[in-house]
């Protein structure tokens, strides 16, 4: 028997593209979803990877195989609402305890209509993954009381194979803030022992194209008192609000078809602005430039990707959670590579040349995941700093 949990969460079933099956239990919401399965290496912070917006139309399998030991809090969360299409998860802990908990995370997912599986091999799946790349798949999570048939592996199977690649897929403008918001006055700021705001000293525009809220705690630390604005904002806007400095956010989908994002930053950096992107974010920079993203093979989810600065020869420990990276051959002569992946020489790290302009692949607000590079926040105020002379 593969699984504690069986006769106590009803079956569910993870079906993958190419044909696989898996037979597990449903621990969150019945029901059925669909999404491109990536895997994630991180050994904490379940809560949040499922909150990550760029997770968005993403099944995630976690490949620590005790997932939920912790419960689930208020506060660890990094956006409003569960963004990852599924969980699959290996086992799930029937107690769990931490003196901030309030539930369980199979009640949260419960509760957050999210679809999930546990009690399956995680490690044959991430062996899958990693040989084939990521594969779309379904989970479809039976009833209480109702038994795997046939047809319901055939009608997952049909689900995974008529999800759509997440190659071309704006998700950018599925995710983003409706409206601008003013951040700093927020409980997710002030008084949780999640940091403080210091004393605004700078005023940064936002691009929301799926932030996460640790990014904008960080700033805030920092002394930045932050508009933030939906993905489609034009630079022309942005720029008639006088910030010291602009943001652009992490967010999910492919960078290339965000052709209004990528037009508002080229007239962003070119206009002088201290500009610091994060992820999809530093994607967009990079395509601002002219250079081209592609499609990795094996994308990057985890908590303990070595990265190098390629100046100092200084490696950080960071987090990562990106399946597009920016391709090296293809940097004009205006951007300089600044960081790369130890892991697989992939581009890290970004700065424009001739403008206070500068961009990293990777999470360094971590989130879940160590601060080692949580330098580079320092390095956005610095360059405020500076402009103002
Ligand atoms: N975390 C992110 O911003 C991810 C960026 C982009 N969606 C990618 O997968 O590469």
């Amino acid at each position: 028997m593969l699984s504690s949990l069986e006769g106590k969460f009803p079956p569910a079933i993870l079906a993958l593209a190419d044909g696989s099956v898996f037979i597990g239990q449903s621990i969150g919401a019945a029901g059925s979803t669909v999404g491109e399965v990536v895997f994630n290496t991180s050994l904490t912070g379940y809560q949040e990877i499922l909150t990550d917006p760029s997770y968005c139309q993403q099944i995630v399998t976690l490949t620590y195989p005790h997932i939920g030991n912790y419960g689930v809090n208020p506060e660890d969360v990094e956006s409003n609402k569960v963004q990852a299409a599924g969980l699959i998860v290996r086992d799930l802990p029937l107690l769990h305890s931490n003196f901030r908990a309030d539930r369980s995370l199979s009640e949260y997912l419960k509760a957050e209509a999210t679809v999930a599986i546990a009690g399956i091999d995680t490690r044959q799946l991430t062996r899958l993954l990693r040989t084939k790349g990521a594969q779309n798949g379904c989970i479809s999570a039976l009833n209480a009381g109702e038994a795997v048939t046939q047809a319901h592996i055939d009608a997952a199977l049909t689900a995974a194979r008529a999800a759509p690649s997440m190659a071309g897929l704006d998700l950018a403008q599925v995710v983003t803030a409706p409206a601008s918001y003013e951040w700093g006055q927020t409980e997710w700021v002030l008084g949780k022992g999640y940091g403080t705001q210091s004393a605004p000293r700078f005023k940064v525009v936002a691009y929301d194209f799926g932030v996460k809220y640790n990014i904008l705690r960080m700033l805030a630390e920092r002394g930045c008192q932050i508009t933030v604005v939906p993905a489609k904002t034009s630079a022309a806007d942005v720029l008639a609000m006088k910030p010291d400095g602009v943001f652009l956010s992490n967010g999910p989908g492919d960078p290339e078809p965000c052709d209004y994002a990528i037009e508002a930053t080229r007239t962003i950096v070119a206009s002088g602005i201290p500009t610091f992107g994060i992820c999809l974010g530093h994607q967009i920079m990079a395509l601002a430039a002219g250079a081209k993203t592609f499609k990795m093979d094996n994308s990057h989810h985890g908590a303990n990707h070595p990265v190098k600065e390629l100046a100092s020869g200084r490696v950080s420990i960071t987090s990562q959670n990106h399946g597009f990276a920016v391709d090296m051959a293809s940097l004009p002569d205006t951007l300089e590579a600044t960081h790369i992946s130890l892991f697989d020489g992939t581009l890290q790290g970004l700065a424009f040349k001739d403008r206070p302009a500068f961009c990293f692949q990777g999470h360094p607000e971590a989130s879940p995941g160590p601060h080692d590079i949580g330098y580079l926040f320092d390095r956005f105020t610095d360059l405020m700093a500076k402009a103002h002379g």
